[in-house]
């Protein structure tokens, strides 16, 4: 968990050298503009500035390549490099704290003070002037800007990069402590200089303008605690923005651990909802016929409630009965009141299920089961070659009598299979919102079921046009003559003459 966290946001990467970049620009900038910049700072910046262009270079190049190469190469490596850049921007602070001071010794810059026990010396590169008075006067420079510079770079380390809390406070703490022994090691002239200037500004006109500068010197040193020195202003300042980072990235580290559980928490529901929406749509396709299942995944939901129907002119119903059972049904203690019974039917129906998933029969579509009644059809999506869909269903009658026997061997059970088919078309369609059931309608599923209900246990009986399909296909009957049946009137059907060889052929399918 703790190892996925670190690798968590190392995508904004680039984005967050972007802004530490524009802050290290800016503040070289200031620099400048202070009058500050000296021909080694503006060496040592643009050192560090082609020094974090190299590496934005790099990862630009990086990210660009991992793009186009899969698997992604490990996370761990950016953090790698968020810390080679840190130590860069480290550098740089360096650069702009120590040769900033160095180079004030190799220029000449002007004169600077000392204060030693309320007197005032005047120096010129920290030697006493030998002609008395210091000719230049006293440079006026806004040397603070320099530790406003590295204030700023501090704090656009620690608010820009998302490291952890105590990474940050380690660099914080190595960059503070940097800072503040250059702040009191250091001479400092152009430190003394500002004050003495701010100083100065204080008093009227007439005390600048009538006295001699050592004389104003002295006034100045005469007055001079170091309650009012800038070095202790500067370490206030360090020591404030330390906290203020402390407790900064601490807030930002929970906010990111925060970010990390719930963004975590929301892939895991997306995760979730997308199993979900592949469980419904694998119950849906269980209900309805795939084709129809997909109509009511893909369709509008305002269009979902209207009625789903369709004209099939060319199907193939099959009727089953399994005829023995109603005898065979007794509720009594013995078999847990009926729940036994129960038991063997699910498995038979459960079979006839499982027959179904065999791609020779990948055309028929299970209706329903009415009490013992299997119900089937082919040709319903419309994709009818020849006359394959009622060969299907022919096969599918015989593998159904042949299962049938099979499970009588092992439960030593008589049942008997009924079967009816016809052939013609129907309307098929959805009924019911809440509950909505699949089935098909029309004199072809009426005479069907009546060939069914007025056929012979252990045999399939067929219409004059099944037959006529089917003996073209290869099949053989017998003529049964005529039969009442009921609503139509006297019919000629025909017995199906179960293949010898159906047995291997049920062999092969299994
Ligand atoms: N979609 C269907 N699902 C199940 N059975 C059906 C379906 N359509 C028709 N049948 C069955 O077909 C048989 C014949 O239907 P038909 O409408 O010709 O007669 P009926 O007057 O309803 O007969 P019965 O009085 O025997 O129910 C009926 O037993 C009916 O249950």
């Amino acid at each position: 968990m703790e190892q996925k966290f670190l690798q968590y946001k190392s995508d904004v990467l680039l984005v967050e050298i972007a802004c530490l970049l524009s802050i290290f620009v800016l503040s070289s900038y200031i620099l400048v503009i202070g009058n500050l910049a000296s021909e080694v700072v503006y060496i040592a910046s643009g050192v560090a500035i082609v020094v974090i262009f190299l590496i934005v270079f790099l990862l630009a190049l990086k990210a660009f390549l991992d793009k186009r190469r899969k698997p992604r190469p490990p996370q761990h490596l950016n953090r790698f490099y968020k810390f080679m850049l840190v130590l860069s921007l480290f550098f740089a602070f360096i650069y702009f704290i120590f040769l900033r001071f160095l180079s004030f010794r190799d220029n000449q810059v002007g004169c600077t003070f000392q204060c030693n026990n309320g007197n005032a010396s005047i120096l010129i590169n920290n030697v006493a002037p030998t002609n008395g008075e210091c000719a230049k006067g006293l440079q006026y420079v806004h040397i603070e800007l320099i530790f406003e510079c590295v204030l700023l770079m501090l704090l656009s380390v620690c608010v820009f990069l998302s490291l952890l809390a105590l990474e940050k406070l380690l660099i914080t703490i190595l960059l503070c402590a940097v800072g503040l022994s250059a702040l009191w090691l250091l001479p400092f002239p152009d430190l003394a200089n500002r004050q003495f200037n701010l100083w100065l500004d204080q008093q009227d006109l007439d005390f600048r303008i009538n006295r001699s500068l050592i004389v104003q010197l002295q006034e100045y040193c005469s007055q001079y605690s170091s309650a009012n020195d800038l070095r202790i202003f500067f370490t206030f300042l360090v020591f404030f923005a330390l906290v203020l980072i402390a407790v900064e990235s601490r807030r930002s580290e929970m906010i990111a651990r925060y970010d990390f559980i719930w963004k975590l928490h929301a892939l895991r529901e997306i995760a979730d909802i997308r199993r979900m929406h592949d469980q419904n749509r694998k119950m849906l396709e269980n209900i309805l016929p795939a084709h129809v299942a997909a109509h009511f995944l893909t369709a509008e939901p305002k269009t979902r409630s209207e009625l789903y129907c369709e004209d099939r002119n060319n199907t193939c119903v099959i009727f089953a009965t399994l005829t023995e059972f109603n005898k065979f049904y007794l509720e009594m203690d013995a078999n847990n009141d009926g729940m036994e019974c129960l038991r063997l039917l699910n498995e038979i129906i459960g079979d006839f299920d499982t027959l179904l998933n065999h791609p020779e029969f990948g055309c028929i579509e299970k209706i329903k089961t009415i009490s013992t009644t299997f119900m089937a059809a082919s040709g319903l999506n419309g994709e009818v070659v020849g006359n394959s869909h009622v060969v299907a269903v022919a096969k599918f009658a015989i593998a159904l009598l042949n299962k049938l026997e099979h499970i009588n061997e092992h439960s030593f059970n008589h049942f008997k299979l009924r079967i009816g088919i016809n052939v013609g078309p129907v309307v098929a369609g959805v009924i019911g919102t809440e509950k909505p059931h699949y089935d098909i309608w029309g004199n072809t599923v009426n005479v069907a079921s009546r060939m069914d209900s007025s056929g012979i246990p252990g045999r399939i009986q067929v219409t004059e046009e099944t037959k006529q399909i089917l003996e073209q296909e290869g099949f053989e009957f017998e003529c049964r003559g005529e039969v009442n049946v009921k609503g139509k009137g006297l019919m000629t059907t025909y017995l199906m003459k179960v293949p010898s060889g159906s047995q291997e052929f049920m062999d092969d399918l299994f």
